[in-house]
């Protein structure tokens, strides 16, 4: 059995519950010890954090995140803080009433939240709920979550308010600078609201034996942007032919943009040839300001036959259109048995019309083109886009990248990857037209379509960050080629 990559190893809620319990049943470790262990890990990362902090404000809930909390107001009171303790209600249950009682023994004094309590200190640390969250924030948690909103928050486990499952909150939500999450990182603090509501994520495995995760099979994993084991170092005797001849199908009137990025991502990313095949008007300008890449005129539907014969993969989408000479390309890429990357308004297409594949195929919907696909809606694909890309892979019998903060990457059988990179300058045009040149570029160096596409995310997602650095308005997707050139060489993998 492979070893599990704790750092990459991605739970549902109820798993790392079922791992909570193994740890106590099976391995004999007291509940109140794993808070104790919990509280430390978050008190430590609080110090490393915010090392001038000398007031806190901590949030208690009833359950045990609010135990938590109690246990690392006791260790701050230990340490000679201020602490101002507001807690949810008069009393916790089970191992929280203990650490409730511990802080009480330490000189601790917990107020209740009610009309105006809000709590005071230079941090605040949210332990009002985590895995054990069962309905929208409400009521007085809600109003508590307002009042303390403009303050740094470590939130312990995850952001109280937010659905670990989903990475969605459907009502108020702690916004943390930080969130240390225990034994095991929840799915949904990586996708979603939970891109905004984290912060910087730490994990705390509370030193659990590993007997503990046994028999609990990992839900997603992170991606990794590891090429070198995709896409070896190059050998010296080799030629252009070895790299494949990427087509890029798109670029209707007024579109040629779109498609040209698509064709210089392939370039950049390693493609041996990449032709693109595009209305006639944009075939001048394309050559002029990318000679490299070899684009030619399929006004005439007639003209794409031989294109599609000389290619090994097809980019088809981007700027494509609805109309019928989209139609037209779209019908003929999808019946000349070659790897494809679908996206854009092939995507729209082929929601019209499910086709099946006889090579290798890439879907890259962001959740609009998603929601057509699936016959729902945009909320309902963000509620749950884990649901949402296994559906998709399932029905389509294809590797589907569900776009967005937190991008998903899912197999047909069920495997998911997240993207943990990405930021909010790639909320721009032409971003998705770079994405599918890349994924077809690995295609055409040899990857299968889930290295190809879980990789292709990787990488582009991490040259998105590299180039905003910490200027992400403004950042346009043809920014994406030089970091894109060195990351594909394995730059820092
Ligand atoms: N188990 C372990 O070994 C370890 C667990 N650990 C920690 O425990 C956490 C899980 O603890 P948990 O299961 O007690 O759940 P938790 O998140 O505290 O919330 C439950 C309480 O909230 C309430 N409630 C729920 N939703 C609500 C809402 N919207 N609005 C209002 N109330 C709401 C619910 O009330 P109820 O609806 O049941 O009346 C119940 O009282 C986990 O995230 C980690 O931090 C660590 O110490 C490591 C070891
Ligand atoms: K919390």
């Amino acid at each position: 059995m492979p070893t599990r990559d704790p750092l990459a190893s991605l739970y549902t809620t109820a798993q790392v519950r079922a791992i909570d319990r193994a740890a106590i049943d099976r391995c004999g470790i007291p509940g109140f010890e794993l808070m104790r262990r919990a509280a430390d890990a978050a008190f430590a990362c609080l110090r490393r954090r915010w090392p001038d902090a000398r007031r806190i404000g901590v949030l208690a809930g009833s359950g045990n995140n609010g135990g938590d909390a109690f246990l690392l107001a006791e260790l701050a009171l230990r340490a000679g803080m201020d602490v101002d303790l507001v807690a949810l209600t008069g009393d916790s249950s089970g191992d929280a009433s203990r650490a409730r009682a511990s802080f009480v023994e330490a000189g601790g004094r917990a107020r209740l939240a009610g009309n105006s309590v809000a709590p005071v200190g230079d941090v605040l640390v949210d332990g009002l709920f985590g895995t054990g969250l069962k309905r929208p924030l409400d009521g007085l948690a809600a109003e508590l979550v307002g009042r303390s909103a403009g303050r740094p928050v470590l939130a312990l486990d995850v952001p109280s308010g937010l659905d670990a499952d989903t990475g969605t909150c459907t009502g108020a939500c702690v916004r943390a600078d930080a969130t240390v999450s225990f034994v095991a990182w929840k799915r949904g603090l990586f996708t979603a609201d939970a891109i905004d509501q984290c912060g910087a994520r730490e994990l705390a495995t509370l030193d659990l034996p590993q007997a503990a995760y046994e028999g609990i099979a990992v839900d997603a994993e992170l991606a990794d942007a590891c090429i070198g084991r995709a896409l070896p170092p190059r050998r010296a005797n080799v030629n252009k032919s070895r790299f494949g001849h990427v087509l890029a199908l798109g670029g209707d009137h007024g579109y040629g943009g779109a498609i040209r990025l698509t064709g210089e991502a392939a370039l950049r990313c390693g493609a041996g040839l990449v032709s693109i095949a595009t209305r006639a008007a944009h075939v001048g300008a394309i050559n002029a300001a990318r000679p490299e890449l070899m684009a030619r005129g399929v006004d005439d539907a007639a003209a794409l036959a031989p294109l599609l014969e000389r290619a090994s993969v097809l980019a088809l989408g981007p700027g494509l259109g609805l109309g019928d000479w989209g139609r037209r390309l779209f019908d003929a890429a999808l019946t000349s048995g070659r790897s494809v990357v679908v996206d854009a308004d092939a995507l729209t297409l082929l929601a019209e019309a499910p086709r099946a594949w006889s090579a290798d195929a890439v879907l890259t919907p962001h959740p609009g083109e998603a929601a057509r696909l699936l016959g729902s809606d945009v909320a309902s694909v963000q509620r749950d886009r884990f649901a949402a890309v296994r559906e998709l892979a399932r029905r389509h019998a294809a590797v589907v990248v569900l776009k967005g903060a937190g991008s998903l990457v899912g197999a047909p059988d069920g495997r998911v990857v997240v993207c943990p990179w990405g930021n909010p300058g790639m909320a721009s045009a032409g971003m998705g037209d770079v994405l599918t040149g890349v994924i077809a570029a690995l295609l055409a160096q040899g990857c299968n379509a889930w290295d190809a596409a879980r990789l292709g995310v990787a990488l582009h997602a991490r040259a998105g960050d590299e180039a905003a650095g910490d200027a992400p308005r403004g950042l346009v997707a043809s920014d994406l080629f030089v970091p894109l050139r060195r990351l594909v060489n394995g730059a820092g993998a």
